[in-house]
Protein backbone atom coordinates (compact mmCIF):
# COMPACT_ATOMS: atom_id res chain seq x y z
CA UNK A 1 0.00 0.00 0.00
CA UNK A 2 1.11 3.30 -0.55
CA UNK A 3 1.65 6.08 2.19
CA UNK A 4 -1.17 8.24 0.75
CA UNK A 5 -1.90 11.48 3.25
CA UNK A 6 -4.14 13.34 0.38
CA UNK A 7 -7.83 14.24 0.81
CA UNK A 8 -9.84 11.02 -0.37
CA UNK A 9 -9.94 10.96 -4.42
CA UNK A 10 -13.28 12.59 -5.69
CA UNK A 11 -12.69 10.90 -9.52
CA UNK A 12 -12.46 7.25 -9.32
CA UNK A 13 -11.36 5.92 -13.00
CA UNK A 14 -12.65 2.41 -13.28
CA UNK A 15 -10.91 0.06 -16.21
CA UNK A 16 -12.46 -0.64 -20.08
CA UNK A 17 -11.66 -4.09 -20.73
CA UNK A 18 -14.58 -4.56 -22.98
CA UNK A 19 -13.75 -5.96 -26.30
CA UNK A 20 -10.09 -6.69 -25.58
CA UNK A 21 -9.34 -2.69 -25.40
CA UNK A 22 -6.27 -1.78 -23.34
CA UNK A 23 -7.36 0.64 -20.67
CA UNK A 24 -3.80 2.32 -19.83
CA UNK A 25 -4.45 5.37 -21.79
CA UNK A 26 -7.31 6.76 -19.61
CA UNK A 27 -5.49 5.44 -16.92
CA UNK A 28 -2.64 7.75 -18.17
CA UNK A 29 -5.20 10.37 -18.44
CA UNK A 30 -6.90 10.20 -15.01
CA UNK A 31 -3.33 9.70 -12.70
CA UNK A 32 -2.25 13.11 -14.70
CA UNK A 33 -5.25 15.00 -13.24
CA UNK A 34 -3.42 14.34 -9.80
CA UNK A 35 -6.53 13.79 -7.98
CA UNK A 36 -8.00 10.32 -9.10
CA UNK A 37 -8.04 6.86 -8.11
CA UNK A 38 -7.78 4.29 -10.40
CA UNK A 39 -10.10 1.35 -9.63
CA UNK A 40 -8.50 -2.18 -11.74
CA UNK A 41 -12.27 -3.82 -13.11
CA UNK A 42 -11.73 -6.28 -15.77
CA UNK A 43 -14.93 -8.99 -15.49
CA UNK A 44 -13.73 -10.04 -18.87
CA UNK A 45 -10.03 -11.18 -17.87
CA UNK A 46 -9.12 -13.88 -15.70
CA UNK A 47 -7.33 -13.92 -12.77
CA UNK A 48 -3.93 -13.67 -14.12
CA UNK A 49 -4.64 -10.86 -16.48
CA UNK A 50 -6.73 -8.96 -13.57
CA UNK A 51 -3.44 -9.67 -11.40
CA UNK A 52 -1.09 -8.56 -14.24
CA UNK A 53 -3.42 -4.99 -15.27
CA UNK A 54 -3.29 -4.36 -11.54
CA UNK A 55 0.65 -4.75 -11.52
CA UNK A 56 0.47 -2.49 -14.58
CA UNK A 57 -1.97 0.33 -12.72
CA UNK A 58 0.42 0.19 -10.20
CA UNK A 59 3.74 0.74 -12.01
CA UNK A 60 2.47 4.28 -13.45
CA UNK A 61 0.17 4.97 -10.64
CA UNK A 62 3.17 4.67 -8.00
CA UNK A 63 4.85 7.91 -9.00
CA UNK A 64 2.47 10.10 -8.97
CA UNK A 65 0.64 8.59 -5.43
CA UNK A 66 -2.19 7.94 -7.13
CA UNK A 67 -4.52 5.17 -4.82
CA UNK A 68 -5.47 2.10 -6.88
CA UNK A 69 -8.27 -0.14 -5.75
CA UNK A 70 -9.68 -3.77 -7.56
CA UNK A 71 -13.24 -3.92 -7.86
CA UNK A 72 -14.72 -7.50 -6.43
CA UNK A 73 -11.22 -9.45 -5.97
CA UNK A 74 -9.81 -8.22 -2.49
CA UNK A 75 -6.98 -11.32 -3.08
CA UNK A 76 -5.78 -10.14 -5.90
CA UNK A 77 -5.75 -6.54 -4.14
CA UNK A 78 -3.85 -7.57 -1.69
CA UNK A 79 -1.43 -9.96 -3.85
CA UNK A 80 -0.63 -7.06 -5.84
CA UNK A 81 0.07 -4.36 -3.53
CA UNK A 82 -3.16 -2.35 -4.28
CA UNK A 83 -4.31 0.07 -1.80
CA UNK A 84 -7.90 -1.23 -1.63
CA UNK A 85 -10.92 -3.06 -3.07
CA UNK A 86 -14.60 -2.39 -4.20
CA UNK A 87 -16.93 -4.72 -3.34
CA UNK A 88 -20.43 -5.52 -4.34
CA UNK A 89 -23.61 -7.44 -3.28
CA UNK A 90 -22.34 -10.45 -4.08
CA UNK A 91 -18.51 -10.43 -2.91
CA UNK A 92 -17.14 -10.92 0.59
CA UNK A 93 -18.49 -8.77 3.10
CA UNK A 94 -17.06 -5.75 4.28
CA UNK A 95 -16.78 -6.87 7.71
CA UNK A 96 -14.73 -10.49 6.33
CA UNK A 97 -12.58 -8.14 4.05
CA UNK A 98 -11.86 -5.91 7.30
CA UNK A 99 -10.89 -9.09 9.42
CA UNK A 100 -7.90 -9.92 6.44
CA UNK A 101 -6.67 -6.73 5.56
CA UNK A 102 -4.04 -4.59 7.04
CA UNK A 103 -4.88 -1.11 9.08
CA UNK A 104 -5.41 1.61 5.93
CA UNK A 105 -6.50 -0.77 3.33
CA UNK A 106 -9.35 0.92 1.70
CA UNK A 107 -13.08 -0.88 1.67
CA UNK A 108 -15.15 0.58 -0.83
CA UNK A 109 -19.08 -0.55 -0.83
CA UNK A 110 -21.63 -0.73 -3.11
CA UNK A 111 -24.93 0.92 -2.10
CA UNK A 112 -28.13 1.68 -3.40
CA UNK A 113 -30.36 3.46 -0.57
CA UNK A 114 -29.83 4.52 2.45
CA UNK A 115 -30.30 1.48 4.65
CA UNK A 116 -27.57 -0.06 2.85
CA UNK A 117 -25.57 2.91 3.12
CA UNK A 118 -25.80 2.67 7.24
CA UNK A 119 -24.69 -0.59 6.83
CA UNK A 120 -22.23 -0.41 5.55
CA UNK A 121 -20.57 2.10 7.06
CA UNK A 122 -21.23 0.00 10.41
CA UNK A 123 -19.31 -2.70 9.04
CA UNK A 124 -16.02 -0.14 8.33
CA UNK A 125 -16.20 0.39 4.81
CA UNK A 126 -13.98 3.43 3.98
CA UNK A 127 -16.96 4.78 1.47
CA UNK A 128 -19.59 4.03 -0.39
CA UNK A 129 -20.17 3.54 -4.71
CA UNK A 130 -23.48 5.23 -4.89
CA UNK A 131 -25.78 4.05 -7.97
CA UNK A 132 -26.45 3.87 -10.78
CA UNK A 133 -27.39 7.39 -10.39
CA UNK A 134 -28.17 8.13 -14.00
CA UNK A 135 -28.89 5.55 -16.97
CA UNK A 136 -26.09 3.70 -17.84
CA UNK A 137 -25.35 1.10 -20.83
CA UNK A 138 -22.23 0.23 -19.53
CA UNK A 139 -23.48 -2.06 -16.73
CA UNK A 140 -27.07 -4.33 -17.38
CA UNK A 141 -29.67 -5.62 -14.99
CA UNK A 142 -29.12 -2.38 -12.55
CA UNK A 143 -32.47 -0.81 -10.26
CA UNK A 144 -33.71 2.64 -11.85
CA UNK A 145 -31.39 5.52 -11.45
CA UNK A 146 -31.24 7.07 -8.64
CA UNK A 147 -30.73 10.50 -9.34
CA UNK A 148 -29.52 13.67 -7.12
CA UNK A 149 -31.85 13.46 -5.03
CA UNK A 150 -31.42 9.94 -4.35
CA UNK A 151 -27.81 10.71 -3.96
CA UNK A 152 -28.77 13.63 -1.02
CA UNK A 153 -31.13 10.93 0.48
CA UNK A 154 -27.93 8.89 0.92
CA UNK A 155 -25.40 11.26 1.89
CA UNK A 156 -27.89 12.37 4.93
CA UNK A 157 -27.39 8.74 6.35
CA UNK A 158 -23.69 8.15 6.36
CA UNK A 159 -20.55 10.18 7.31
CA UNK A 160 -18.77 7.93 4.39
CA UNK A 161 -17.48 9.89 1.58
CA UNK A 162 -19.95 9.06 -1.09
CA UNK A 163 -18.62 8.26 -4.86
CA UNK A 164 -21.47 8.33 -7.46
CA UNK A 165 -21.55 6.13 -10.35
CA UNK A 166 -23.55 5.67 -13.96
CA UNK A 167 -23.70 7.94 -16.72
CA UNK A 168 -21.81 10.23 -14.96
CA UNK A 169 -20.08 12.87 -17.36
CA UNK A 170 -18.16 16.23 -16.54
CA UNK A 171 -21.52 18.51 -16.97
CA UNK A 172 -23.36 16.46 -14.01
CA UNK A 173 -20.69 16.73 -11.92
CA UNK A 174 -22.12 19.94 -10.53
CA UNK A 175 -25.82 18.38 -9.15
CA UNK A 176 -23.87 15.42 -7.44
CA UNK A 177 -21.40 17.58 -5.61
CA UNK A 178 -24.84 19.43 -4.36
CA UNK A 179 -26.30 16.87 -3.63
CA UNK A 180 -23.53 15.56 -1.16
CA UNK A 181 -21.72 13.55 -3.13
CA UNK A 182 -17.80 13.49 -1.83
CA UNK A 183 -16.90 12.59 -6.16
CA UNK A 184 -17.87 10.62 -9.05
CA UNK A 185 -16.78 6.96 -10.61
CA UNK A 186 -16.69 6.96 -14.17
CA UNK A 187 -16.10 4.36 -17.20
CA UNK A 188 -17.24 5.23 -20.61
CA UNK A 189 -16.74 9.34 -19.91
CA UNK A 190 -13.29 8.38 -20.59
CA UNK A 191 -13.12 5.15 -21.94
CA UNK A 192 -15.73 6.06 -25.05
CA UNK A 193 -14.44 9.83 -25.21
CA UNK A 194 -13.15 11.40 -28.72
CA UNK A 195 -10.36 13.04 -26.43
CA UNK A 196 -9.95 11.39 -22.86
CA UNK A 197 -7.09 14.00 -21.53
CA UNK A 198 -9.94 16.98 -22.15
CA UNK A 199 -12.31 14.75 -20.22
CA UNK A 200 -10.29 13.91 -17.12
CA UNK A 201 -9.13 17.41 -17.07
CA UNK A 202 -12.73 18.77 -17.29
CA UNK A 203 -13.84 16.07 -14.58
CA UNK A 204 -11.30 17.27 -12.46
CA UNK A 205 -12.43 20.91 -12.71
CA UNK A 206 -15.88 19.93 -11.89
CA UNK A 207 -14.73 18.24 -9.05
CA UNK A 208 -12.17 20.96 -7.94
CA UNK A 209 -13.10 23.24 -5.04
CA UNK A 210 -16.43 23.26 -2.48
CA UNK A 211 -19.95 22.45 -4.21
CA UNK A 212 -22.24 25.47 -3.57
CA UNK A 213 -24.50 22.85 -1.27
CA UNK A 214 -22.64 21.17 0.48
CA UNK A 215 -23.26 19.26 4.31
CA UNK A 216 -20.27 20.31 6.02
CA UNK A 217 -18.66 17.20 7.21
CA UNK A 218 -15.74 17.29 9.87
CA UNK A 219 -12.69 15.15 8.10
CA UNK A 220 -11.71 12.68 10.75
CA UNK A 221 -15.72 11.84 11.21
CA UNK A 222 -15.98 10.55 7.51
CA UNK A 223 -12.17 9.34 6.86
CA UNK A 224 -12.08 11.70 4.42
CA UNK A 225 -7.83 10.86 4.32
CA UNK A 226 -6.37 7.87 4.04
CA UNK A 227 -3.34 7.13 6.57
CA UNK A 228 -2.11 3.69 5.71
C1 LIG B 1 -17.20 3.45 -7.06
C2 LIG B 1 -17.97 2.23 -7.46
N1 LIG B 1 -19.26 2.17 -7.15
C3 LIG B 1 -19.98 1.08 -7.50
C4 LIG B 1 -19.39 0.04 -8.20
C5 LIG B 1 -20.15 -1.18 -8.57
O1 LIG B 1 -19.52 -2.28 -7.94
P1 LIG B 1 -20.21 -3.72 -7.91
O2 LIG B 1 -21.51 -3.60 -7.21
O3 LIG B 1 -19.20 -4.63 -7.35
O4 LIG B 1 -20.49 -4.04 -9.40
P2 LIG B 1 -19.36 -4.35 -10.49
O5 LIG B 1 -18.57 -3.11 -10.70
O6 LIG B 1 -18.53 -5.43 -9.93
O7 LIG B 1 -20.11 -4.75 -11.70
C6 LIG B 1 -18.03 0.16 -8.48
N2 LIG B 1 -17.38 -0.84 -9.14
N3 LIG B 1 -17.34 1.25 -8.11
C1 LIG C 1 -19.79 -0.53 -12.98
C2 LIG C 1 -21.02 0.20 -12.62
N1 LIG C 1 -21.66 -0.02 -11.45
C3 LIG C 1 -22.78 0.69 -11.35
C4 LIG C 1 -23.69 0.59 -10.21
O1 LIG C 1 -24.63 1.37 -10.13
O2 LIG C 1 -23.45 -0.29 -9.40
S1 LIG C 1 -23.05 1.71 -12.68
C5 LIG C 1 -21.66 1.13 -13.42
C6 LIG C 1 -21.21 1.55 -14.78
C7 LIG C 1 -20.64 2.94 -14.82
O3 LIG C 1 -20.23 3.14 -16.13
P1 LIG C 1 -20.45 4.50 -16.91
O4 LIG C 1 -19.64 5.52 -16.23
O5 LIG C 1 -19.95 4.18 -18.30
O6 LIG C 1 -21.92 4.78 -16.90
MG1 LIG D 1 -17.69 -5.31 -8.17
Amino acid sequence: MTQNHRPFPRLHVLTDTRDGRDPLPEVRCAISTGMAAIQVRAKDRTDREVFALTTAVLELARPAGTLVLVDDRVDIALAAGADGVHLGANDLPVAAVRRLTPNGFIVGATVRNPEMARAAEADGATYLGAGPVHPTATKLGLPDPLGPHGIAALTAATALPVIAIGGVTPQRVSDLRAAGAHGVAVVTALSAAADPAAVATALAAALDGPPGQRRPVPVAQHRDEVRA
